[in-house]
C-alpha cells in the first residue's frame, strides 16, 4: 500500500456473547461501578398480593406514582382459597386484607388486576405466559423467586425483594449485579414416563441446592429442544432451587408457535418484526461461559425427594440414604435432621413409602400438559383408601381446558378433589394446609420443613408420579403403569 493511501480499517467483529449478556447489555441504562453493578431497565413486572403490599405502602408514603402502570400485571394467587365452588369471600381475615389492599393499590395506581373471580386468574407464572405478557428478549422482574420460569420463552426473569419492587414500580429500573453464566447441556433421550421434572430434579441433585448460586443458567442441547414449551417452563421454574437467579433457553419455533395465538402477543406485521428480532436471541458461537455442566439423560429414572431440600432426591428405584455413610460431619448432621423430620429409616425402599396426601398443582407442574400426563395414569383407577388427593390447576384457563378435554371428569371419577386455581398447598398460605405428620406426594418445587403445613412431609416428583402414588397409596415407579404413561 502506497504511503498516504487511506488505511483499510480492520472490521471489528463483535465479541461473541451469551444469551444472558445480550439481555443484560440491551437493558443496561448505565454501568454503576466496575464490580458489575448496572442500572437495568425492566420491560415488565408481575406482582402478587403477598409480596407487593409494603412496596405500594412505600410509594404512598413517598407520594410517588407508578412509572409505567401498563408494564405491570397484578395477579391474586398466593392466599386465595381453591374450594371447588369459587366465590370472592375469604374466610381468612389476613388473606382477605391482602386481597382488598391489592385491589385498592391496583385501582389507585391504575394497574391491571386479575382478581380471584377473573377468568384469567391463576398462578402468576402460569398466567403471564398464557396471556402472552412475557415475550422473548424481555427482562422481567417480580416479587417471586419462580420468575425464572420465563426463561423458557427466551425472556430473562428473576425474583426481587419488596424494596426492589417499590424501586421498580417507581422507576421501571433496578440496581442489578451481573451474574456469572453457567451452561447446562442436556443430551440423550429420556425413557418412557420420564419428563422435564425428572431432568431438573436430577440436575439439582447433582449440583446441589446452592450449586448455581451467583449464576444465570442457560439450558441447551438436543434434549431441551425436544421438550415442549410447557415442559421447558418446569425446568426454568426449578432452576432457582439450585440457587440460580435466572434461567434461559434460546427461543425457537416451538416458542413462536406457543406465543402466536396468545392474547397479548404482537399480531400481523408487528408479529413478523418481532419474530425476525427474536431469531438473534441465542448464544453466539464461541461465547464463553463461566462454567459448563453436561447431562446425559438416557439412563435417567423417575425422581423423588426423600429429604427437606430439593437436592435431597434420588431415583424412585433407590432407597433412603444412610447418614452413617456420609464422611462429612456437617452433611451427616443435615441428613440426620432431614430423615428425622421426614420420619424415614435409612435403607427403606423409596417405592414403599406410604402417603396420606397427593397434590398436583403449582407453577412448576399444573399446566394442561401436566394434567394430561396425570390423567393418563389415573384413568380407570381410583384413589387409594386413606389418601386425600387434590388437583389445583395452575390457572382458571387450564381448569376450563381440562374440563373441556374431559380430564376433570377422569380425576373426579377417581376420587380426586377438582379445585380452583392458586398456589394452594404448594406453600399452604390459604386453607389448603397439611396437618403434622401428613405425608404428601407433590408436583411442586419445594420440600422445606413446614412448607405444606407445620410438621407435614413433602415428596417432590412429576405430576404422573404423584398420580401413580395417589392410586397406589405409596410412592411408586410410574413406569409400572405400562404403555399409557
Ligand atoms: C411468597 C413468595 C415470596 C415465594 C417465592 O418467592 O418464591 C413463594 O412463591 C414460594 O414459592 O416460596
Ligand atoms: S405455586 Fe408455589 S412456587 Fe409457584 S409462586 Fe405459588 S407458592 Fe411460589
Amino acid at each position: 500500500m502506497a504511503a498516504g493511501e487511506p488505511q483499510q480499517v480492520p472490521i471489528v467483529t463483535d465479541i461473541p456473547k451469551t444469551l444472558y449478556q445480550k439481555h443484560i447489555d440491551a437493558h443496561t441504562v448505565c454501568e454503576l461501578d466496575d464490580q458489575g453493578h448496572v442500572l437495568l431497565y425492566i420491560d415488565r413486572q408481575v406482582a402478587n398480593e403477598y409480596t407487593s403490599p409494603q412496596a405500594f405502602s412505600g410509594l404512598r408514603q413517598a407520594g410517588r406514582g407508578v412509572w409505567r402502570p401498563s408494564a405491570t400485571l397484578c395477579v391474586v394467587d398466593h392466599v386465595n382459597p381453591t374450594a371447588p365452588e369459587r366465590n370472592a369471600a375469604m374466610a381468612d381475615p389476613g388473606g382477605a386484607r391482602q386481597v382488598s389492599y391489592f385491589e385498592e393499590n391496583c385501582r389507585d395506581f391504575g394497574i391491571e388486576l386479575f382478581n380471584v373471580l377473573d377468568k384469567r386468574q391463576g398462578i402468576e407464572h402460569v398466567v403471564a405466559p398464557e396471556q402472552g405478557f412475557i415475550l422473548p428478549g424481555m427482562v422481567i422482574a417480580a416479587g417471586d423467586s419462580h420468575t425464572t420460569t420465563y426463561g423458557a420463552l427466551g425472556a430473562f426473569g428473576f425474583g426481587i425483594g419488596t424494596s426492589e419492587i417499590e424501586h421498580l414500580l417507581a422507576t421501571q429500573t433496578l440496581v442489578y449485579k451481573r451474574l456469572k453464566t453457567l451452561r447446562v447441556t442436556v443430551e440423550g433421550r429420556p425413557g418412557p414416563g420420564l419428563v422435564s421434572k425428572d431432568i431438573i430434579m436430577e440436575l439439582i441433585r447433582q449440583i446441589g441446592a446452592s450449586g448455581a448460586t451467583g449464576y444465570a443458567i442457560e439450558f441447551t442441547g438436543p434434549a431441551i429442544s425436544a421438550l415442549s414449551v410447557e415442559a421447558r417452563m418446569t425446568i426454568c421454574n426449578m432452576a432457582v432451587e439450585a440457587g440460580a437467579r435466572g434461567a434461559f433457553m434460546a427461543p425457537d419455533e416451538k416458542v413462536y408457535a406457543y406465543l402466536a395465538d396468545k392474547p397479548r402477543a404482537p399480531k400481523g406485521e408487528l408479529w413478523n418484526q418481532a419474530v425476525a428480532r427474536w431469531q438473534s436471541l441465542h448464544t453466539d458461537v464461541g461465547a464463553r461461559f463461566d462454567r459448563e455442566v453436561h447431562m446425559h439423560i438416557d439412563k435417567l429414572q423417575p425422581m423423588v425427594t426423600w429429604g427437606t431440600s430439593p437436592d435431597q432426591a434420588a431415583a424412585i428405584t433407590g432407597c433412603v440414604p444412610d447418614p452413617s455413610q456420609e464422611p462429612d460431619l456437617i452433611l451427616r448432621q443435615d441428613l440426620e435432621r432431614a430423615l428425622r423430620y421426614m420420619d424415614l429409616t435409612p435403607g427403606t425402599a423409596l417405592a414403599s413409602i406410604p402417603i396420606s396426601h397427593a397434590f398436583i398443582g403449582s407453577c412448576t407442574n399444573a399446566r394442561i400438559e401436566d394434567l394430561r400426563d396425570a390423567a393418563r395414569v389415573v384413568r380407570g383407577r381410583t384413589v387409594a383408601q386413606g389418601v386425600r388427593a387434590m388437583i389445583v390447576p395452575g390457572s382458571t384457563q387450564v381448569r376450563d381446558q381440562a374440563e373441556t378435554e374431559g380430564l376433570a371428569q377422569v380425576f373426579r371419577d377417581a376420587g380426586f378433589e377438582w379445585r380452583q386455581s392458586g398456589c394452594s398447598m404448594c406453600l399452604a398460605m390459604n386453607d389448603d394446609v397439611l396437618n403434622p405428620g401428613d405425608r404428601c406426594a407433590s408436583s411442586t418445587n419445594r420440600n422445606f420443613e413446614g412448607r405444606q403445613g407445620a410438621g407435614a412431609r413433602t415428596h417432590l416428583m412429576s405430576p404422573a408420579m404423584v398420580a401413580a402414588a395417589a392410586v397406589t397409596g405409596h410412592l411408586v415407579d410410574v413406569r409400572q403403569f405400562g404403555s399409557e404413561v
